[in-house]
């Protein structure tokens, strides 16, 4: 829908751009004219991530545990090195396994807030210091998850999530000096290759899960791209400090105890 040269001359970072979501939103922004970046842990997978992407346009690739600060430390190393700037920052890498939150111990809860909101905050920072304000310009999407009235089967991904929503209403503010832009996306179900990873007791509910949410279908990963390309753009530039929900309504009309309740009967 945006002219094919909207994103031209400029550099995006996407991190989990190997797979599901982040792999659209690398691959939109090519097709739309930016120079992309994708990082992710698995290093051979995000080399045939790359391989594909590539022929969509100029697409970098480097191996990043966004729980490391040294990861992306050097990330930022080989941006500045081969594009000397950076324009938009995609932090899409997440995630987190379904369980009840009695039987969650230290370690399982601070994966999860360390994946998804302490790497989130890291990236922020490191790629705010090194280009963002000493350009005085960027933008920055952060995917979160719908998690509105709660995540009951998830509640580590909850907290987390919500910690990302409230950190990118202060930055917003913090950062509007420096005219840097920051909102979220917040996906409810989104059919991707996250979706594989969820239990089979999960995946036999899923069509139920469809028929309750109100516009009665998972969202696909274009739908999630889509919005993160549109607040990225110009066309967004008095938009800073939102969340935008991508998930046909399901933060007003589904319920989310089905998740627990299934665990419920296993776990
Ligand atoms: C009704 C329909 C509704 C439908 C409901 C559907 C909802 C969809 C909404 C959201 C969808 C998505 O986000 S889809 C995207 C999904 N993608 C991902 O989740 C990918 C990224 N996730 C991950 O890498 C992992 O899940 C994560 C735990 C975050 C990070 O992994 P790490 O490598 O750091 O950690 P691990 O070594 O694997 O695990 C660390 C500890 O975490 C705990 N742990 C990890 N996996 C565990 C598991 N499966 N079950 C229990 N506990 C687990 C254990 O305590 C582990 O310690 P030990 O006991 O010592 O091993
Ligand atoms: N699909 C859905 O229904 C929903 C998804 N989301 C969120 O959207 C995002 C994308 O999900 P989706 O595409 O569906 O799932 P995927 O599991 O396919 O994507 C997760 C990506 O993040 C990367 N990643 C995970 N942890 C790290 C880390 N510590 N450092 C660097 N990269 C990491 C993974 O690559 P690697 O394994 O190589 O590190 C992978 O590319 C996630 O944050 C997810 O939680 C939110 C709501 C709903």
């Amino acid at each position: 829908m945006f002219k094919s040269d909207t994103f031209k001359g400029k550099v995006a970072m996407v991190t989990g751009g190997r797979s599901g979501i982040g792999f659209q939103i690398a691959k939109d922004f090519l097709l739309l004219g930016a120079k992309v970046i994708i990082c992710s842990r698995k290093e051979d997978k995000l080399k045939i991530a790359a391989e594909e992407l590539a022929a969509y346009g100029e697409l970098s690739y480097q191996a990043c545990d966004i729980r490391k600060t040294e990861d992306i430390q050097s990330l930022v190393s080989m941006i500045k090195e081969k594009y000397d700037r950076l324009d938009i920052l995609v932090n899409n890498a997440g995630g987190q396994f379904p369980a009840l939150a009695e039987y969650i111990s230290d370690k399982g809860w601070n994966a999860v807030i360390s994946n998804n909101l302490n790497g989130t905050f890291s990236m922020i920072r490191e790629m705010a210091n090194a280009f963002f304000i000493p350009q005085k310009q960027g933008v920055i999407v952060n995917i979160t998850a719908e998690v509105y009235r709660g995540f009951p089967g998830m509640a580590h991904t909850g907290a987390a999530r919500a910690g990302v929503e409230n950190l990118t209403k202060t930055l917003a503010q913090e950062w509007s000096d420096f005219n840097i832009r920051i909102n979220c996306v917040s996906p409810g179900i989104i059919e991707s290759s996250g979706l594989d990873q969820y239990p089979q007791q999960i995946q036999d509910m899923f069509e139920e899960a469809e028929k309750a949410i109100p516009l009665k279908r998972f969202g696909k990963v274009e739908d999630v791209s889509n919005a993160v390309t549109f607040l990225a753009s110009p066309m967004a530039e008095y938009i800073t400090g939102i969340s935008l929900f991508v998930d046909g309504a399901q933060h007003l009309g589904f319920d989310k105890m089905g998740l627990a309740n299934v665990l419920k009967s296993f776990m």
